[in-house]
């Protein structure tokens, strides 16, 4: 009996697809990879946050799901929403890649010390408000499609670098061009960024749902990223709201640090709590709630105010 992986068709996704496959496949168990093409991969026009709808690389994925046209879904932990559709659930995520994000370009002798102006290219707004926070002098410029298509537009002169996810660029083989690291403490990153996460629906086998996890989940990732993902779900900000959080695992303590910033980077709330692993979504949902009374719910309110004016 064969396990059917289902994908969006970028070359990240099936790259995870793929990756997913591999692990399977080492376990015994044959696999076949089916591509769907979702209502995001088609509008390539307008930027994510001004399509503003749930599940825009996700709904035709789930309706095979459902109708179990596929067993699995592989997706990039940090696309997916913190409250998904009822029925569905994610049961795995892999070993996290660093989590960082990058610059990368292809001029090799690009300045960023401030003396030639350059334009970097990111659409996301906890990036752009990070950077605004922390070099406001950085002209920004929004550039989507997959990261083929970035860089394409990148060498055609839409920008001269652009701001990516680690994970990414090195699934890619970009890493030659990445020109600087952000360090984690200044530029913390997305909710999950880094994992690969195993969606199925409940109507899925309950041994098969199993045994499929006990190949692919990483212990560690994952209480991780469930604590990140509850932080997620208090501050429920939807994908276009720059908010970010990163947990990590150390002396048996699971530590979070997250937070908000508005979207001309002025505003931030930043804060980090600890304790045992086993605490990991309690620990998520205390410091959203500690993020949301100490200013960053009256953060949370205008970025909605002004995104709803688009
Ligand atoms: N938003 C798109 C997206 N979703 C996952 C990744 C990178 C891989 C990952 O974080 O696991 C990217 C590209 C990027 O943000 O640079």
């Amino acid at each position: 009996m064969s396990i059917r992986i289902g994908t969006r068709g970028s070359q990240l996704a099936l790259w995870q697809a793929h990756h997913v496959e591999k692990k399977l496949q080492d376990a015994g168990y044959a696999t076949e990879i089916v591509t769907i093409e979702t209502k995001g991969d088609k509008i390539l026009d307008v930027s994510i946050s001004k399509i503003g709808s749930k599940g825009v690389f996700t709904e035709e994925i789930e309706a095979q799901l459902e109708n179990g046209q596929i067993d699995i879904a592989v997706h990039s932990a940090k696309d997916m929403q913190s409250t998904l559709p009822e029925g569905f659930e994610l049961i795995a995520f892999m070993e996290r890649e660093k989590p960082n994000d990058v610059i990368i370009s292809h001029k090799k002798n690009l300045q960023m010390n401030g003396t030639t102006p350059f334009v970097l290219g990111t659409s996301s707004t906890r990036r752009v408000a990070t950077l605004k926070h922390l070099m406001p002098a950085i002209e920004t410029t929004p550039v989507r499609g997959n990261l083929q298509t970035r860089i394409r537009k990148m060498k055609e002169g839409a920008c001269d670098a652009l701001l990516l996810a680690y994970a990414g660029v090195h699934r890619m083989g970009y890493e030659d061009m990445i020109v600087c690291e952000m360090p984690l403490n200044m530029f913390i990153p997305a909710v999950g960024q880094g994992s690969v996460a195993i969606e199925v629906h409940e109507s899925l086998e309950n041994k098969k749902s199993e045994a499929i996890r006990s190949i692919l989940n990483h212990e560690t990732t994952e209480q991780c990223i469930r604590a990140e993902r509850s932080f997620l779900k208090v501050v429920d900000g939807g994908c276009s709201i720059p908010v970010f959080a990163l947990a990590q695992i150390e002396d048996n303590q699971l530590s979070i640090e997250g937070g908000i910033i508005s979207l001309d980077g002025s505003d931030k709330r930043v804060k980090k709590f600890s304790g045992e692993i086993k605490a990991s979504e309690e620990l998520g949902r205390q410091l959203a709630e500690e993020i949301l009374s100490s200013g960053g719910e009256r953060i949370l309110k205008e970025i909605k105010n002004k995104i709803n004016e688009k």
